[in-house]
């Protein structure tokens, strides 16, 4: 027994509503645990801290709050039952550990099998031919199951690089009657296509299909390809738009560092924001290296456009 299809899909309109047309999403939150000091280099990434310093995540989330943004993504893109037991944890206890991430934020991520494999496959989206979609579905699974029954208020599928993981993802929902709502959001490195090379036409297309979907869009790509990416999305989606770029640094996946200022500056990344809007980016907020004053700033612009924020 499914949620009514109605519920489901009016979820994100009456959000939308209540945020004032537009709604926020936090800034990075692995890039910005790491400027509080955390040491992330760990196949766990950011579900690191959930062992170590779940009072940092915390403290992350709430400047995300303060900063004005309306939805807070959970530390577990990289929290997978297969990574924690791979650290030694019981099945018990990593099921936990993932739950726990929900106690502290509430748009619960999943991030691709390329996150989880730790070695920048997510920006590659090649996870060669072995990989097949029945792989991915098991892979997700039991995630996916604890995570909506977590308390969470929706499911963030973040950082797609491929069309045979999104597909993977909106089977996930239907066949274990997921009952929260869920974004689909993919990655881009040319402003055309998502990162494997497959068409985002077809990628946007498979999150169109699914009912459970209530958003679609692009999260941890550089600002400069977002405009032409949401002119792509428009074309075969109805449903509301989410953009969370990242600062347009470039990640050196050998070094596993981000290359400094090849970005831009919180200032040119929010003259972007309206224009998003305009042409249909209902979510904006920010993916790695963004901050809280990232989101600040995107918050004020926003409110400037719309009374109805400010209030
Ligand atoms: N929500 C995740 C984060 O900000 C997305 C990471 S994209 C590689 O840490
Ligand atoms: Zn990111």
């Amino acid at each position: 027994m499914g949620q009514p299809a109605a519920e489901t899909s009016s979820f994100m309109t009456d959000f939308l509503l209540k945020s004032g047309g537009v709604a926020i999403i936090d800034g990075g939150l692995a890039t910005e645990l790491e400027r509080y000091g955390a040491d992330l280099n760990d196949p766990l990434w950011s579900a690191k801290c959930l062992l170590t310093s779940p009072h940092l995540i915390r403290a992350v989330h709430l400047d995300y709050l303060e900063a004005g943004a309306d939805i807070i993504i959970t530390a577990s893109y990289q929290a997978t039952i297969q990574g924690f037991e791979a650290k030694g944890f019981s099945s018990d206890e990593s099921e936990s550990l993932l739950r726990k991430s929900v106690e502290i934020a509430f748009a619960a991520s999943i991030g691709s099998y390329g996150a989880y494999l730790a070695d920048g496959s997510e920006y590659s989206g090649n996870y060669g031919h072995a990989i097949t979609l029945e792989n991915l579905k098991d892979f997700h699974r039991r995630r996916v199951q604890i995570l909506a029954e977590s308390g969470a208020d929706l499911i963030a599928f973040e950082t797609i690089p491929n069309k045979v993981e999104a597909q993977a993802y909106v089977e996930l929902l239907e066949e274990e009657d997921i009952k929260i709502p869920a974004w689909l959001s993919f990655n881009s490195k040319d402003g055309v296509n998502v990162v494997s090379g497959d068409s985002l036409f077809d990628c946007a297309s498979i999150a169109e299909s699914c009912k459970n979907v209530v958003a679609v869009g692009i999260n941890c790509t550089p600002p400069r390809f977002i405009h032409g990416l949401i002119l792509s999305i428009k074309k075969v989606t109805t449903k509301p738009i989410l953009i969370y770029p990242n600062s347009g640094e470039s990640y050196d996946g050998k070094r596993k560092e981000w290359v400094q200022n090849t970005g831009i500056s919180d200032k040119d990344f929010v003259s972007y924001v309206n224009k998003w809007c305009e042409i249909g980016a209902a979510l904006v907020g920010g993916c790695c290296r963004t901050t809280p004053n990232t989101i600040r700033a995107i918050y004020r612009t926003l409110s400037s456009r719309s009374p109805a924020l400010s209030s």
